[in-house]
């Protein structure tokens, strides 16, 4: 498989266009030596704080791709898209829905060549996009293991991210969903508060993503990226 502009993450930062980052907090991110910021969130992002936030990473040299939530934010000038889709979700508009309705309008806009999906299995019942989705998070270790399968084997998705979103996960899970995987690039987000859950994280995930701590307490998030990087892989 060719390499893609996500290929070589291991650390990235994720930053929410409908929260506020100071001009120091966000030069010690993007200067953090992380691999890319991740632009994206589950709700209330907009064209116009996707612009802004976007031309205020863009002062820096990092990485930075847009996670793509909402057919109405297209923004263009990202270095890559991702777009998400919700493995276990109730209402199959999060699956594919929403995404046949906005390929048949917008889909000739798409830099195809700098596109990847993302099949998402959402863990976490109380986090937004659990809510907004209507995911099935309480699923047993076999079931989650039986869609990640799905995702990578059947559907050979590229990319698959366990999402634990404002807590922090199973690790046991993310081992065995690791092991269970044939192709896709596994990325693993979810109550990384500093070092230490970062480094566990890495020791599975290929592509460890952080993001709230970012607004809560940033000398912790700067600290995951030199534990990821030094985290020796299983
Ligand atoms: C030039 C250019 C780029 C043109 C683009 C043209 C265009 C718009 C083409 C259409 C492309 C396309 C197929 C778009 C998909 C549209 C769509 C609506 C897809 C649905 C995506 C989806 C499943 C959304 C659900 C939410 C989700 C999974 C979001 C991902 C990010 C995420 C989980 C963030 C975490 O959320 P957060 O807010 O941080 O949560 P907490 O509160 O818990 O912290
Ligand atoms: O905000 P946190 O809990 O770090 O999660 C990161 C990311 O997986 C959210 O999509
Ligand atoms: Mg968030």
């Amino acid at each position: 498989m060719l390499p893609s502009f996500y290929s070589d993450w291991k650390h990235v930062f994720k930053l929410d266009p409908d929260r506020e980052i100071d001009d120091d907090a966000l030069e010690a991110v993007c200067m953090s030596g992380t691999d890319a910021i991740l632009v994206g969130g589950s709700s209330g992002v907009t064209f116009e704080n996707t612009v802004d936030l976007m031309s205020r990473i863009r002062r820096y040299e990092v990485s930075c791709a847009f996670e793509l939530s909402d057919a109405s934010c297209g923004v263009p000038g990202f270095d890559g898209y991702l777009i998400p889709s919700v493995l276990n979700t109730r209402r199959s508009e999060w699956l594919i829905g929403r995404h046949v309705e906005a390929l048949r309008d917008f889909g000739h806009l798409l830099p195809w060549e700098s596109v990847a999906g993302v099949a998402y299995l959402v863990l976490n019942p109380d986090s937004t996009v659990a809510r907004l989705t209507e995911a099935e998070a309480g699923i047993s270790n076999a079931e989650a293991i039986a869609y990640s399968q799905v995702a990578d084997k059947l559907w050979t998705v590229p990319i698959l991210y366990v999402e634990y979103s404002g807590t922090y996960g199973d690790m046991d899970l993310l081992r065995d969903i690791r092991a269970a995987l044939q192709s896709a690039q596994l990325i693993y987000g979810g109550g990384i508060d500093g070092p230490e859950r970062a480094a566990q994280a890495a020791r599975f995930a290929d592509t460890v993503v952080v993001g709230n701590v970012i607004y809560d307490n940033l000398a912790a998030a700067i600290a995951t990226v030199h534990a990821v990087k030094e985290a020796v892989k299983e």
